[in-house]
């Protein structure tokens, strides 16, 4: 398990051996598995897992919707669910899409909320803005995108001005551009000093936004920390070799000698490395330098030399090797294909 030092300062959730087994005809499912959860205060902290790992569980029980099998959980540092009702006003929660009206335009839902609630109608107005939605306010519910239905979910929840927004899989179903936007917000509101517990399945889209990160498989914590820690500094380079540093047959063949051959050199002198299909080296160095210096001396000529940056789904391979079955990535971890890319 991979777990750095957290950010200073009281954590906002905190859980102790948390764990929840459904019980069901066909037996016991453990659906979290002795978790501790630390979530610090401000920025946005990721929860990551495949399908099915135990986020909206774990989520259920920290807002009093499901009750814990065994272990602890602190909202605010107040035990929870016994001090829940001292401390939810300070918590928004996203969890399940909530019910507009589809008739009454995106404001009008917000004030009846507002008022439901007993807040004044200015915060309407802030919410708005903060998410983004102002100029589309006075449209119908029924009109919007479903990036802007979600933005208006997270809109619903500022209301009460939250220290704590807990959003479940908040980008679910969006396009591109919708989850550009939802994304967008969430930034925003953690640069504003909000504590942001973002759970997600996609794991490029959420390392855009994350300050920290806790990833959970199969129930269980995987790996927790800052996410410029967890992800460590580059220590892979890939190398390109100029072309005619060895000359043999077609140009693709001797690309390939030339690559094998400067990996035996790199290897002989203790950095790691791997020959990749289009002929670039993959070598492991503390000091990138090295990897010039050795070559050179071994009369071989770099093209070019790029760091290779590690990013969660790496880490997420790395931390659920040899967990046996059911621990591969899930095709949907691809940022790409959930229109979760890089901007
Ligand atoms: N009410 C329930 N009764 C029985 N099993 C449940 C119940 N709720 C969830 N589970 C099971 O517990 C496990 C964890 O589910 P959970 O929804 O917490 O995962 P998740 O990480 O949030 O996944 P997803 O991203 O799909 O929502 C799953 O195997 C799920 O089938």
């Amino acid at each position: 398990m991979t777990t750095t030092a957290p950010a200073t300062g009281a954590p906002v959730i905190e859980t102790h051996g948390l764990r929840k087994v459904y019980r069901g005809r066909k037996g016991t499912h453990v659906a979290v598995a002795d978790l501790d959860l630390l979530v610090p205060a401000g920025g946005v902290h990721g929860f990551l897992g495949p399908n099915g790992s135990g986020k909206t569980t774990t989520i259920r029980m920290l807002l009093g919707l499901a009750r814990p099998t065994s272990g602890s959980m602190r909202l605010f540092g107040e035990e929870v669910p016994a001090r829940l009702p001292a401390v939810i006003g300070r918590v928004g929660a996203v969890v399940e899409s909530p019910k507009f009206s589809p008739n009454l335009t995106g404001r009008q839902n917000l004030r009846l909320l507002s008022r439901s609630i007993g807040v004044p109608d200015e915060r309407v107005e802030r919410a708005v803005a903060t998410v983004g939605l102002t100029g589309r306010e006075k449209d119908r519910y029924k009109g919007y995108s479903l990036g802007m239905k979600q933005r208006l979910a997270i809109a619903a929840t500022l209301l009460k001005d939250p220290a704590l927004l807990i959003l479940d899989e908040p980008t679910n179903g969006l396009d591109p551009a919708g989850i550009r936007e939802v994304r967008d917000t969430i930034t925003g509101l953690g640069e504003q000093g909000v504590t942001v517990l973002l759970s997600s399945h996609i794991l490029a889209e959420v390392q855009q936004v994350c300050s920290s990160a806790t990833i959970v498989g199969r129930g269980r914590l995987l790996a927790s920390g800052r996410v410029e820690d967890l992800l460590g500094a580059v220590t892979r380079h890939r190398v390109t070799l100029t072309p005619g540093t060895h000359e043999a047959g077609t140009h693709e063949a001797g690309t390939h000698e030339a690559a094998r051959s400067a990996a035996g050199v790199l290897t002989s002198a203790g950095l790691p490395c791997e020959v990749q299909d289009d002929g670039s080296l993959l070598v492991t160095a503390e000091d990138p330098t090295i990897v010039t210096r050795t070559l050179g001396e071994a009369g071989t000529w770099l093209a070019s030399l790029a760091p290779v940056k590690r990013d969660l789904e790496d880490l997420f391979l790395e931390v659920t090797a040899g967990q046996g079955p059911g621990m591969d990535m899930p095709p949907d971890w691809s940022g790409a294909e959930q229109g979760g890319a890089a901007r």
